[in-house]
């Protein structure tokens, strides 16, 4: 079985430009066969302010109503997802911007959320393996953002962790996957203010007993269901690490 890399890219790091760009190369000098995976919830966020709009999360994903909706797939789609592919052009990696719509790669379906109305915001039902392992043959490395689609022209707004974990969980059968979560800190800590406290790796007990406990909050909590879920479908290795972290084999892995 051939090896897949696939990173996910988010939160701060997209903001900062040098960092992005060293991440990038890490990604670009990979060996073996690759997918991009990026987020952009801060851009959306700030961009959304700009505008006048007030942003809204619960539990790390975001309240997409039809006019946020607008705002984030210009986001995610055009602006984040057009510079990631020029850059990564530049550095000579064959990359293709893609979005869950684009050769129907990633289906969703609307959120059901209970209590909570999530908008247009999409929880992965399918993914086509067939049209990415074609692309992968083809030598491109597909890009992908957070948007996604229904199959009956509905745009959805999907969690970039979730993407990431079900392309790991899809194509799983086909490759030796292996997920990387790259965000700005050391990986998963015990005390967020100390990079000292990372925990180095986590498995269903130990993260129940962190969450109960008020250690992991926020956005690491879809981050954390999502890494168990991709090692559950049979990734080989889901990772959650800072780019010195993922260079060094560092970081808290996720063991099922
Ligand atoms: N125990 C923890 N260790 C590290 N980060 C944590 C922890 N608990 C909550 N977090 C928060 O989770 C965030 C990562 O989730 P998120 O912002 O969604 O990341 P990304 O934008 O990369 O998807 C961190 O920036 C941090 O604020
Ligand atoms: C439904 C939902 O929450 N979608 C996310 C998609 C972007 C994202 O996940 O960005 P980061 O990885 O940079 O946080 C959002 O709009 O924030």
């Amino acid at each position: 079985m051939s090896k897949l890399t696939i990173l996910k890219i988010g939160g701060a790091l997209l903001q900062q430009p040098e960092a992005l760009s060293d991440c990038l190369r890490y990604f670009h000098e990979l060996p073996g066969h690759k997918i991009l995976v990026h987020g952009g919830g801060r851009r959306a966020s700030q961009i959304s302010k700009a505008m006048g709009l007030t942003p809204r999360m619960h539990e790390g994903r975001r309240l997409t109503d039809e006019v946020t909706l607008e705002v984030v797939t210009m986001v995610y789609a055009g602006l984040e997802n057009k510079r990631t592919v020029a850059q990564l052009q530049a550095l000579g990696c064959p990359a293709i911007g893609l979005s869950g719509a684009d050769a129907n790669i990633i289906l969703s379906e609307k959120r059901r959320g209970g209590a909570v109305d999530y908008g247009y915001a999409g929880d992965v039902v399918s993914v086509q393996s067939e049209q990415l392992q074609a692309l992968l043959s083809a030598g491109l490395v597909p890009v992908c953002c957070a948007i996604t689609h229904d199959g009956q022209g509905q745009l959805l707004n999907t969690n970039a962790d979730t993407i990431a974990a079900s392309l790991a969980a899809g194509l799983a059968p086909d490759y030796e996957v292996e997920l990387q979560y790259c965000f700005e800190q050391p990986g998963v800590m015990r005390n967020i203010k100390d990079p000292a406290s990372l925990i180095p790796s986590l498995n269903p007990d130990s993260y129940a007993y962190f969450r109960a406990n008020g250690v992991i909050v926020d956005g690491m909590v879809p981050k954390l269901d999502n890494a168990f879920r991709a090692v559950q479908a049979g990734a080989k290795r889901a990772v959650i690490a800072d780019l010195a972290g993922l260079k060094s084999g560092t970081g808290t892995e996720v063991v099922d």
